[in-house]
């Protein structure tokens, strides 16, 4: 009502203004120049409510290639799941250059930003299948699979520890939503201690015969582009994160937003986009569509100072 009394208007608003903004969240982490925002604000904003919702409220659902490991490192790609099986012990010199030929065919389509998601999404079927068709054709043993992973390039984003040992220590569950290879996703984060409990991970699993041999892939194929449908399948049944409203997205595709579609009466949702590369062509796209954008960083620098405020509450409480 006193907003209806003209003079009142401006004091009260500067007030509130004032009282907003000591109240907002402090993350100097998002003044870098490689943090992108549409809104600010917004941004500001749902951190602040998810910060006082609690620790107890908060899910993390983040896709693995690229988002949880790097891009690149010295100048040179980090393989993802996929291409860490392009190793002489688990397929021969045929498969390996087919598999290369597929990647730079339809890696290019991947990321193109001139198609639409709708566009690409049989085109991703095509790759998958023809590569998970090769894989099963060379008889992958699973006992090779740790050695693969050991001797690849494989790396976790700079700060990866603190963001799961941070996400463990406050009992938030992390679900992993990837269109990779499961078994190689955990061999890879097995091998760099973070598999902890509170994992979860929704991916592309190998099936193997008695023998421990490569025969088929399990379940519904999943690819970039085809996310939503996984979500609402798998993760939405996860029992650990009912009640939990809140949600950090991470990923490093536009598919990856669809991540949080199977969550049930969500209230605050921060999503994160790794931008890695054709920078100039898809930053406009990406700001639009995530909050917060990462332009060429390899770290987890920033998603761990967000993770850090919002469950600053739980610390408190903790400490008390
Ligand atoms: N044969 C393939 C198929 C896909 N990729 C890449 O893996 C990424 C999928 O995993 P996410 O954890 O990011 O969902 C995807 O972005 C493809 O570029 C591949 O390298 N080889």
């Amino acid at each position: 009502m006193v907003y209806h009394i003209p003079w009142i208007y401006t004091p009260v608003r500067s007030v509130l203004a004032i009282w907003h903004q000591l109240t907002k969240a402090e993350i100097p982490e998002l003044a870098k120049c490689s943090v992108l925002m549409r809104d600010r604000s917004r941004v500001e904003d749902t951190i602040y409510a998810m910060q006082r919702a609690g620790a107890g409220r908060l899910q993390v659902i983040s896709d693995f290639d690229m988002t949880l490991t790097r891009f690149a490192h010295n100048g040179k790609r980090v393989p993802t799941t996929h291409n860490i099986l392009d190793h002489r012990l688990l397929i021969d010199e045929d498969c390996s250059k087919k598999i290369r030929e597929l990647l730079n065919t339809y890696y290019p389509i991947e990321i193109d930003a001139g198609r639409t998601a709708e566009d690409k999404l049989p085109l991703m079927v095509e790759w998958w299948t023809q590569v998970h068709e090769l894989l099963i054709q060379q008889r992958i043993r699973k006992d090779l699979l740790a050695q693969a992973v050991k001797e690849s390039s494989a790396m976790l984003r700079e700060g990866y520890k603190v963001f799961f040992d941070r996400l463990t220590e406050q009992q938030v569950p992390l679900l992993i939503f990837s269109a990779g290879v499961g078994d190689v996703l955990e061999e890879v984060i097995r091998q760099n201690n973070v598999f902890h409990p509170n994992v979860h991970i929704i991916s592309n699993y190998m099936d193997f015969d008695q023998t421990g041999v490569l025969r088929a892939f399990q379940g519904q194929l999943i690819h970039t582009f085809n996310k939503r449908e996984g979500a609402l399948s798998h993760a939405s049944g996860l029992r650990v994160l009912q009640g939990r409203p809140n949600v950090l997205l991470l990923g490093d595709s536009l598919g990856d937003l669809t991540m949080a579609d199977g969550v049930s009466e969500h209230q605050n949702i921060l999503t994160i986009g790794f931008l890695n590369d054709q920078m100039d062509e898809r930053k406009e796209l990406y700001v639009k569509s995530f909050d917060v954008v990462l332009v060429k960083d390899e770290t987890m620098e920033v998603p761990n100072a967000i993770l850090k405020y919002i469950t600053s509450s739980t610390d408190n409480k903790l400490d008390a």
